[in-house]
Order: structure tokens, then C-alpha cells, then sequence
């Protein structure tokens, strides 16, 4: 994509754009950028602060997902990065740019999905903005509320500390597969789960009081984002296929699902060896001393595909 000596944002991939971007931000802040939100100081406490981004046609497409489809997935995946911090959400403001000619029935729609999700998500909407735009855009910020916990962050995984999920993995890209091979009356399960994910927010708050050592929502795909705990952490995060993610894979039938599908937003946890685990977490590997690989998947190196980039192609 190189013309002449212009660097296009497509020459480039999501990781190095960040790192050419915010450090030329002034960044003051408790907390942030880096982890799946930020930490804002208030005068009563402190606030989790996080936003996320859905383009038509890059995040959704309108032929695939309904506008109440959107709606909820919006929320999802900010309500999911909050609770990777061990919040709960206490606010949201909806950003949303729309085509001139979008029939206004998306946009109730697109609302209704909102409230849908609101209720699901235990969140409120506090505001907003409106603007035109080529396609949908829709900004969702998420404020979170950490009731007194300590935030629990990417970087406090330790080697002997246990690697854990809460949620299920590769069902959203085993949706996304059966839209792009073009077979939409496949399985409603899949589907659903590619159009409306379902973060299990309680479990990162419950995780925080579990002493929890490292969390993050799986938002671009398991080994990809292991490897960012990996890298704040200075560890190594060696999975095993023996347990729950083997029986996903068996399930789904592909381990690149299950392995880099993104966009499920379950909740990756690292916890001390003797942590007791709550309910909905289950044990997915070890973590191990930083090595020449960030993750292992049963003790080799990921030679499969590298899990979500918005640039990299
Ligand atoms: N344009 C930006 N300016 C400043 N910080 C950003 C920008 N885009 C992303 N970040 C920060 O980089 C980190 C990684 O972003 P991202 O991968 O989107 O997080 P997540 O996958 O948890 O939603 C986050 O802490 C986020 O706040
Ligand atoms: C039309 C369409 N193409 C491709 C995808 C796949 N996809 C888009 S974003 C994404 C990963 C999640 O990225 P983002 O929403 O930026 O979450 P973040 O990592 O920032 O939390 C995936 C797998 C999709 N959902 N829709
Ligand atoms: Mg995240
Ligand atoms: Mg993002
Ligand atoms: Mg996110």
C-alpha cells in the first residue's frame, strides 16, 4: 500500500499504529492507556473508563446483524472490558454516525438492542451524540464502578499461577465462518453468538475477590490475547488442550475457533496456585517463565493463524 514515501495507516498493523499514536498523547491518568480500560481518579474513588469502536462493514455487517444485533453488541463488548478490570458498569454513552438515508426503524432497532443488553448487563444509558457519517459508526464509552476492589490488571501473572476462562471461546468465529461461507439458516446458536456475545460480567468483579493475579476479555482471539497478559506480565502462559478448551475445539470442530476466534469477550484470568476458582471459571493452562514464545499451546509454539488485527491483512 506504499505510494511514494507516504506511510499509510494500512501499512501497518493495530499494535505498531498504537505505539506510533499514544505516546504522542499527554497521558496522565491512575491508570491507562494499556489495559483493557482506564482508571480515572474522582474525588470519592476512582472510575474504570473504556471505550470501543463497531464500523459497518469491519465489525458488522447490516445484512448479517439487525440494528437491536448492533444495539447489544456495542454494549457487550464495553460492559466485557469493564469487568476485565473486576468492575462492575455504572454508565455508558452511546456515540453513533448514520448515513443520511439509514430508515430510522435501525435506529429504533439499534436502541432497542441498547436497552435489550442494558438489562441483560446490569448497565445504564447516560448519554451520547449523534452525527452523519458514510456508515454506522458506533463509539460506546463504558464507565465502571470497582465498589472498593483493587483493578485487577494484565501484568500480575506469576510462573506456577493457573490460566483460567469464564465464558466459552471460538463460538462467535464459528458464527462469523457460516456467514462468510454464505450459509446464514446455519446453526442459530453459532450465529447468535457471533451477533449477540454474552460476557459473563459477574465473573470479573468474582475474580477480583478471588485474588486474581491477571484478567482481560478475549476480544481478538485466545493466543493473541494471552500473549498481551504474557508481555505485561513477563511470563509465559502455556496452555493445555486436554481440558475445557479441547472439548470446545472437539465441539466447534476447528481449533482456530476456539484458539483465535475473537469477539466471544469471555474473561481470561490468571490466578495464584491456591486461589480458589469462581464457579464459572475453568482451568485452561499454567503460566510458565517468560521463554522465547509469549504462549505455548501444549508446550510448542502457535503456528496457526494469529488471531484478530483490524489492519493486518
Ligand atoms: N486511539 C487511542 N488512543 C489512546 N489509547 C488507545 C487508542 N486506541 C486504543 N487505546 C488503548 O490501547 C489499549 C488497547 O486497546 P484495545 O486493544 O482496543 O483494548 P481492548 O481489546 O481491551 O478493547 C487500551 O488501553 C486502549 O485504551
Ligand atoms: C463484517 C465483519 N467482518 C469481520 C468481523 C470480525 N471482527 C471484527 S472486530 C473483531 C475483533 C474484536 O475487535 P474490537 O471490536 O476492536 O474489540 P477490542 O479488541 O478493541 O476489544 C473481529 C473478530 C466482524 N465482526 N464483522
Ligand atoms: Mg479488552
Ligand atoms: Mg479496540
Ligand atoms: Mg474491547
Amino acid at each position: 500500500m506504499r505510494d511514494g514515501d507516504t506511510l499509510r495507516v494500512g501499512d501497518l498493523d493495530e499494535t505498531d499504529l498504537l505505539a506510533r499514536v499514544v505516546p504522542l498523547m499527554p497521558t496522565q491518568a491512575l491508570l491507562g492507556p494499556g489495559d483493557d480500560a482506564a482508571l480515572v481518579a474522582a474525588p470519592d474513588g476512582r472510575v474504570v473508563a473504556t471505550t470501543d469502536v463497531l464500523v459497518e462493514l469491519r465489525d458488522f455487517r447490516r445484512d448479517w446483524s439487525t440494528g437491536a444485533d448492533v444495539g447489544w453488541k456495542a454494549v457487550a463488548q464495553n460492559v466485557a472490558d469493564v469487568a476485565a478490570m473486576g468492575a462492575r458498569c455504572s454508565g455508558l454513552l452511546i456515540g453513533l454516525g448514520m448515513p443520511v438515508d439509514l430508515e430510522v426503524a435501525w435506529v429504533e432497532d439499534f436502541a432497542a438492542g441498547v436497552a435489550a443488553a442494558c438489562r441483560e448487563f446490569g448497565a445504564v444509558v447516560v448519554g451520547g451524540d449523534l452525527s452523519a457519517a458514510s456508515e454506522v459508526v458506533v463509539a460506546v464509552t463504558a464507565l465502571g464502578d470497582l465498589a472498593g476492589r483493587a483493578p485487577v490488571l494484565r501484568s500480575g501473572a506469576r510462573p506456577g499461577h493457573v490460566v483460567a476462562v469464564a465464558g466459552r471461546l471460538g463460538r462467535s468465529a464459528a458464527g462469523l465462518d457460516l456467514f462468510l461461507r454464505g450459509v446464514p439458516d446455519g446453526p442459530a446458536d453459532l450465529l447468535d453468538a457471533h451477533r449477540r456475545p454474552r460476557p459473563p460480567v459477574a465473573a470479573g468483579p468474582a475474580a477480583a475477590d478471588a485474588g486474581a493475579s491477571a484478567l482481560m476479555d478475549v476480544s481478538d482471539g485466545l493466543v493473541r490475547d494471552a500473549g498481551r497478559i504474557a508481555r505485561a506480565s513477563g511470563v509465559c502462559l502455556e496452555l493445555t488442550t486436554s481440558g475445557a478448551l479441547g472439548e470446545w475445539i472437539t465441539e466447534l470442530g476447528d481449533p482456530a475457533f476456539v484458539l483465535t476466534g475473537g469477539e466471544d469477550h469471555a474473561l481470561l484470568a490468571c490466578f495464584p496456585p491456591d486461589a480458589v476458582l469462581p464457579g464459572p471459571f475453568v482451568v485452561v493452562g499454567r503460566v510458565g517463565p517468560r521463554g522465547a514464545d509469549p504462549v505455548l499451546v501444549d508446550g510448542r509454539a502457535w503456528t496457526g493463524p494469529a488471531g484478530w488485527d483490524h489492519f493486518a491483512r
